[in-house]
């Protein structure tokens, strides 16, 4: 990995002497420039994040400057780039902007006008381009959304009510319900979390509401369940939508009136915990499905905060990546820092584990790294290689949702539809048109009840 502070710079152009001249000006200034004559050789580094800052020419003949911009753009990287044409029109300068370049130079330019540019663009993009971070207990954000909740959660957490937290895994949830009990007055009080989903069903019941001696074979002595344990704090049941029917029903009878028994057990106790829920199933289409009580719900869902996954808070990404970093490196050590392109690439990726996936990649590149800077290089094959979901079509993703057969079915309709109209409803036209011989043609407009009797 390169040890260097200084940003890099790719110049694109196939003039070899202009690619001389352009990385003899900008190493003068201390910059760690380079050039490349082929444009379709410098795409993928380019995508790959191994540059902070691309300059282009317009005219090349291998692939002209906005196409590789298109190209470059459309792999979902945001490396700045500047447009320099000794063919500047005022109709290249739209272009130029609509492709959103970051500069568009027009030759002949002084030398000290195009560092001085050069540099104006390095600085603008080297700047985290994220909101001003905010936090809440443990928790710490750049993403507009995450403020709301975290402003919210100011506002609900020193009352009683009870919160039911919905979102993927690894996104926060349980760091949000202990951040509730840190921010109400019950923060004295003990906080208390079970995880429904990791303790066997036969032994949940006891687990939360406890059991006398020998109420069932193994119960030696009396246990003090989970909701007496958390007196006047706070209980945090997470993953409730694991909990079975019969469970369920219980807990909404200690919802109802405050009261439960040890298992095996005749006294009435009371529990005064608030309690704070969360699921990363989708609850209501629980109830939907009869699985889960739809009384119970709702007694639970008296304020729901839904928690964004990583990848819809592309603000959040760097800036994480950058706290879990300065965590991770061992004390006394300076944490090294990620590169703007890294943090492109790190953005590109759809995070399926979110924040604790994003967690574990940067404890990795902590113990691993020696250097000042991540480069996109030394992230994980999967992270450098993943394809930016923006560049997949809204249509192909639905496609990808319907599966194979029927996306093929919806696509030959559409298709067929759109010849036939073109070919102003006259079937022999149309399969002339899609260059298919005209009986297969038919056959297919009539699976898809496109022909009318007078068609055949
Ligand atoms: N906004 C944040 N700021 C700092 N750390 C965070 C943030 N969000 C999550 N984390 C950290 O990411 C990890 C995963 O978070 P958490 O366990 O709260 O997720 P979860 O949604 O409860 O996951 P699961 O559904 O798998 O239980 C934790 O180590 C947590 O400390």
């Amino acid at each position: 990995m390169t040890t260097t502070h200084a940003p890099k710079i790719l110049f694109v152009d196939d003039i070899p002497a202009l690619c001389e001249e352009m990385v003899t000006t900008l190493r003068g200034e201390q910059l760690d420039a380079d050039s490349n004559l082929s444009p379709l050789a410098a795409i993928p580094e380019i995508v790959q994040g191994k540059y902070d800052l691309v300059i282009t020419g317009l005219v090349i003949a291998e692939l002209g400057g906005f196409e590789i911009i298109r190209r470059i753009r459309g792999a979902g990287c945001r490396t700045p780039i500047i447009m320099i044409t000794g063919f500047g029109t005022e109709q290249s300068a739209i272009e130029a902007a609509r492709l959103g370049v970051a500069d568009y130079l027009t030759k002949p330019i002084e030398r000290k006008e195009l560092i001085a540019r050069v540099k104006r663009v390095l600085k603008q993009y080297a700047t985290p381009q994220t909101e001003q971070p905010g936090s809440l207990v443990r928790m710490i954000s750049g993403d507009p959304k995450m403020n709301e909740i975290f402003e919210k959660v100011k506002t609900i957490a020193p009352t009683d009510s009870r919160v039911l937290i919905l979102g993927e895994t690894g996104c926060g949830k349980q760091l949000l319900a202990h951040a509730i009990h840190q921010q109400s007055q019950r923060k004295q009080e003990p906080y208390v979390e079970v995880n429904c989903a990791a303790i066997p069903a036969n032994l949940l019941e006891s687990e939360l509401f406890g059991h006398e001696e020998g109420s069932f074979t193994g119960a030696t002595k009396r246990r003090v369940g989970r909701f007496e344990t958390a007196g006047q704090g706070t209980i945090f049941l997470d993953e409730i939508g694991e909990l079975g029917f019969d469970l369920q029903s219980k807990l909404l009878h200690v919802l109802d009136n405050g009261k439960f028994t040890r298992v095996g057990g005749n006294k009435e106790l009371r529990s005064s915990a608030r309690l704070v829920s969360a699921t990363n199933r989708d609850l209501m289409k629980e109830v939907e499905l009869g699985r889960f009580r739809a009384d119970l719900y709702y007694r639970l869902n008296v304020i729901s905060i839904e928690l964004p996954p990583l990848r819809r808070r592309p603000g959040d990404i760097g800036l994480l990546a950058q706290h879990f970093i300065n965590q991770f490196v061992p004390k006394g050590s300076q944490p090294p820092t990620f590169t703007p392109s890294t943090v492109e690439v790190l953005r590109r990726y759809p995070w399926p584990g979110n924040v604790r996936e994003l967690q574990n990649v940067a404890e990795q590149l902590a113990v691993l790294n020696r250097g000042p800077r991540i480069e996109a290089t030394d992230l994980p094959s999967r992270i450098l290689q993943a394809r930016p979901v923006e560049t997949i079509s809204p249509t192909a993703q639905r496609q990808v949702q319907l599966g194979f057969r029927k996306a093929k079915d919806q696509f030959e309709k559409e298709y067929l539809l759109t010849i036939i109209q073109q070919a102003n409803g006259n079937l022999a036209e149309a399969a002339r048109l899609a260059e298919m011989d005209r009986g297969q043609f038919y056959r297919l407009a009539k699976r898809h009840g496109l022909t009318t009797n007078t068609d055949s």
